[in-house]
C-alpha cells in the first residue's frame, strides 16, 4: 500500500513529494494534478503547515481522490508533546519527532526549512519542546525589507567576518543560525542530545555548527511512512 501512497509534505517555500522511489518538488497546482494523473495513486498523504499544500487538499477532494491529511496525535506511540496545547505544533515538525521516536539517546532534530526549528527528545520518547527561528532565506530577506541600503544576498555564506555588506549579510545568517543551534543543545539538559539535520537549507547551516550529527533530508518522509503502518492512526484520519 505504501508504495502507492502518494506522500506529500508542503512548507511555506516548497512542497515535496516521495512515491516509490521517485521523488521531487512541485511548484504549482497544474504540476500537481500532472503527476497524479501520471502516477495514478492509489491514496495520498498529505502533511501540510502552507496555504498551497491546503489547496492541493481542495484540488483531491474536487477530484474525488482518496486521500488524508496528517493530525498531530497528542499520544501517538507513547510520542509525549511538551505543548499544552499539542495540536497547535506544526504537522512537520511533529513528523520529524514521529521519525525519531525510540532514538535510545536524546535528540535534538534541527529542521532548516522556511524557518528554522529545532525540538528535542529525551531519549525515552518525551519532547522537550523546541524554537522557531527565521530560516536563512527569510533571514537576509528581513533585512532587504526593513532598510534602505541592504540589498538581497544570494550567495552562501560562511563564518568569517564580512569585509563587504554582501559576505556581512550572508555570513550574519550563517552565523546567526549556526549559533542558535550550538546554543540549543546546551538547553536540553546535561547530556548534550544527537542531533539530526533536516529542511531544505540544511547544508548551508550544518557545516558551521561545532557537531555535524546526521543528515536526513527525508526525515519528513520517514515520519509518514512509519504513520502508514499504524493502522489505527491512519484510521483515526479517515
Ligand atoms: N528544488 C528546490 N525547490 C525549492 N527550494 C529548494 C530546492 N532545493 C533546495 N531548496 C532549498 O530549500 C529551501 C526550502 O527548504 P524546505 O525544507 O523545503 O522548506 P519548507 O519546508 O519550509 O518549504 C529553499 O529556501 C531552498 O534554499
Ligand atoms: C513553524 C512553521 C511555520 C515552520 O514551517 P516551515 O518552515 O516548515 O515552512 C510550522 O511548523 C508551523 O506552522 N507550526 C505551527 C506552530 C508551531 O509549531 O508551534
Ligand atoms: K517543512
Amino acid at each position: 500500500m505504501v508504495s502507492r501512497t502518494l506522500l506529500l509534505d508542503c512548507g511555506n517555500t516548497a512542497c515535496k513529494y516521495q512515491y516509490g522511489e521517485e521523488h521531487g518538488h512541485l511548484d504549482s497546482t497544474e504540476a500537481f494534478v500532472q503527476l497524479v494523473e501520471r502516477i495514478e495513486p492509489e491514496q495520498t498523504l498529505l502533511a501540510t503547515v502552507s496555504k498551497f499544500g491546503q489547496t492541493l487538499g481542495e484540488c483531491l477532494v474536487e477530484r474525488a481522490l482518496p486521500h488524508r491529511k496528517v493530525r498531530v496525535r497528542p499520544d501517538w506511540q507513547g510520542l509525549k508533546l511538551a505543548y499544552a496545547e499539542p495540536e497547535r505544533l506544526g504537522v512537520d515538525r511533529w513528523l520529524t519527532l514521529v521519525a525519531l521516536c525510540g532514538h535510545p539517546r536524546p535528540v535534538m532534530v534541527v529542521d532548516v526549512g522556511t524557518a528554522l526549528k529545532i525540538d528535542a527528545l529525551d531519549g525515552g520518547d518525551r519532547h522537550l519542546g523546541g524554537y522557531i527561528l527565521p530560516g536563512m532565506r527569510l533571514m537576509r530577506r528581513a533585512l532587504v525589507d526593513d532598510t534602505f541600503a541592504l540589498p538581497p544576498v544570494d550567495q552562501d555564506g560562511a563564518l568569517a567576518p564580512g569585509a563587504t555588506t554582501r559576505d556581512c549579510i550572508a555570513n550574519g545568517a550563517v552565523l546567526a543560525l549556526a549559533g542558535a543551534v550550538d546554543k540549543a543543545r546546551a538547553q536540553f539538559g546535561p547530556t548534550p542530545p544527537d542531533i539530526v539535520w533536516t529542511g531544505g537549507d540544511a547544508d548551508r547551516v550544518r557545516p558551521f555548527t561545532a557537531e555535524p550529527g546526521q543528515l536526513r533530508p527525508a526525515l519528513i518522509f520517514e515520519g509518514m511512512r512509519r504513520l502508514m503502518k499504524d493502522a489505527d492512526y491512519m484510521e483515526s484520519l479517515a
